[in-house]
């Protein structure tokens, strides 16, 4: 395969405290891949130590036709935050382009930043502040100025999190196409299951600091996973056009972890 990313043991500490260990799982050219698990389990953390931007121990290998990429080959987009910037849209796009901008834009940059603009349905904000745009606006602003930069890994927290239903579909289907179209990689990190299913190659369900499955949706996605993972009641069910549909019934008692039947006196 033309791209691979290898995550090799991959651990992350904070201190004495154990966020992430015995991490390995690969990853091909054209794939979009979606992070799960509980809260705290650690998803951001993982986007963050293959970007290099946690303190990490194990390898992240990025090969192309053999050869090693290096970091800046990787964009990490983090979860929505403030943005204090007179830019406009199409500047704050056109940013991601970095080192490839001069002091004067050619009409080469112009169209790049247009064609992404269009992919992602924002043609019509190019001119407004960025600050003064919805949340859902924003995020798809800077989905667009990381494509702009044509990274071959692109790593992206919660993209949908703040999105409507229209804007959810429009950025999961930016991201596949992305991938695939380029022959990159795209890791999600993704709360809703059904729509990571519906999206990805494949879910990365993260749960006691590791990897608990990385597969296709439907045999990561069963109700027993999903109480195990997330301590919930859940029916998984098909739509008759094919699709996981995860419904969540009730919350089970928090597993402690702690059963030990053989000390249990009848
Ligand atoms: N810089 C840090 N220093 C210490 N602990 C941290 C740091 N960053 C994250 N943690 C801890 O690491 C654990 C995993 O956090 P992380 O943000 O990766 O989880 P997550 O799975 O992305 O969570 P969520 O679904 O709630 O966004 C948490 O217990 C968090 O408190």
């Amino acid at each position: 395969m033309a791209l691979t990313l290898t995550i090799d043991n991959l651990g992350v500490d904070f201190g004495p405290k154990k966020i992430l260990h015995d991490i390995s799982f690969s990853v091909g050219a054209g794939e979009l891949v979606s992070v799960t698990g509980r809260n705290a389990a650690g998803k951001t953390t993982l986007l963050k130590a293959i970007a290099g931007l946690a303190p990490r121990v194990g390898n992240v290998v990025l090969k192309e036709n053999g050869e090693l990429l290096p970091k800046s080959a990787i964009a990490y987009l983090p979860q929505l935050t403030q943005v204090a910037s007179r830019l406009s849209v199409f500047e704050m796009v056109m940013l991601g382009l970095g080192r490839r901008l001069s002091w004067r834009v050619t009409p080469d940059v112009f169209e790049q930043v247009d064609q992404t603009l269009h992919a992602m349905q924002i043609s019509h904000l190019a001119d407004l502040p960025v600050a003064s745009l919805s949340g859902g606006q924003k995020q798809l602003v800077f989905m667009a100025q990381a494509f702009v930069s044509r990274p071959r890994v692109l790593l992206l927290d919660e993209p949908t999190s703040a999105l409507d239903l229209r804007h959810q579909l429009i950025v999961m289907e930016a991201a596949r196409s992305y991938a695939s179209r380029t022959g990159s990689i795209a890791l999600a990190v993704v709360h809703d299951l059904m729509l990571a299913s519906r999206f990805s190659t494949r879910l990365l369900m993260l749960a006691d600091g590791t990897v608990r499955r990385y597969d296709t949706p439907e045999r990561v996605l069963t109700p027993d996973e999903l109480s195990v993972v997330y301590r919930v009641e859940a029916a998984v069910e098909r739509t008759s056009g094919g699709r996981l549909v995860v419904i969540p019934e009730k919350p089970l008692d928090v597993d402690t972890g702690h059963h030990h039947p053989d000390h249990v006196h009848s």
